[in-house]
């Protein structure tokens, strides 16, 4: 068993107070004392309520957010070192998919410049169209997008090229916040199958529990900035501990589409 990333004691808030503010002594953290880790290969699952803090702790383990306290490790070593003397093998080694495919690619730019972008940035080169041809081979997708302009692609497309795009740079982690709440339902599957397909190390946050539960190893449940249940995708969903993922998965079994 290997970790390849573990979280102790995660606090965090946005709030931050100006110098004449006087420090409240102890901030209402968004973030509040989240433990976690992440074995090498398998896919975490991150449920809760709207607001209880899912894409914030996702932010904070990619290095996005920096903690108020407690501490990240990423294969061993603190996000903090990673990011001071390793910063770019640190974000190719970490890579996110966001909810808003469309969002997430410059209306300017061309799916084939879209798609070049993290290896200008990060690797200082340009990878030529045969390479990424290669890379939409990976998500199902064929040539003619490239030079194509993100109006001009589905919902679902987009998703599969966000994907493509984070596999670019081969990460050894992949963080998807909400990857498939914005699709329609015909293309959700494909975009999860995708997802399941890879491999890779992968953090879901997702409020579809039916999803966790296809993909999933380990979950954990967030409220109020906290971790209130966590372990073993089946134990969890089989045999919950509190009200409130009971709650959870009572709504999801009302809504589930699988
Ligand atoms: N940039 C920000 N500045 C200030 N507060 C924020 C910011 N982003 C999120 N918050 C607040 O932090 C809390 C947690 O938000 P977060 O987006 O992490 O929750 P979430 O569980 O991902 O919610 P959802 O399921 O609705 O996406 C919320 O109270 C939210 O209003």
């Amino acid at each position: 068993m290997s970790l390849l990333v573990e979280a102790e004691s995660l606090h965090f808030t946005y709030a931050q107070s100006l110098p004449w503010q006087k420090q409240a002594a102890e901030p209402s953290w968004i973030i509040d004392g989240v433990s976690l880790a992440v074995e090498a290969g398998t896919t975490l699952g991150v449920v809760g309520e709207s607001g209880s803090g899912k894409s914030t702790l996702v932010r904070l383990l990619c290095g996005l957010l920096a903690p108020g306290k407690g501490e990240i490790r990423f294969g061993g070593r603190g996000t903090g070192e990673w990011l001071e003397r390793d910063a770019r093998e640190f974000r190719r080694r970490n890579q996110m998919v966001f909810q808003s495919p469309a969002s997430s690619f410059d209306p300017r730019m061309s799916i084939f410049r879209s798609l070049q972008e993290p290896a200008r940035a990060i690797e200082r080169r340009v990878p030529s169209r045969q390479e990424v041809t290669g890379w939409l081979e990976r998500v199902g997708l064929g040539p003619e997008v490239l030079d194509r302009y993100p109006h001009q692609l589905s919902g679902g497309q987009l998703q599969r090229l966000a994907v493509a795009r984070a596999l670019s740079l081969g990460p050894k982690l992949l963080y998807a916040d909400e990857p498939t709440s914005a699709l329609d339902v015909s293309v959700q599957a494909k975009v999860l199958n995708l997802l399941m397909d890879l491999g890779l190390t992968l953090v879901l946050v997702t409020h579809d529990l039916a999803v966790v539960g296809r993909i999933c190893e380990t979950m954990i449940v967030m409220k109020s900035g906290k971790i209130v249940e966590t372990g073993a995708t089946a134990d969890v969903l089989a045999n919950p501990r509190t009200d409130y993922t009971r709650k959870l998965i009572e709504a999801a079994d009302a809504t589930s589409l699988f």
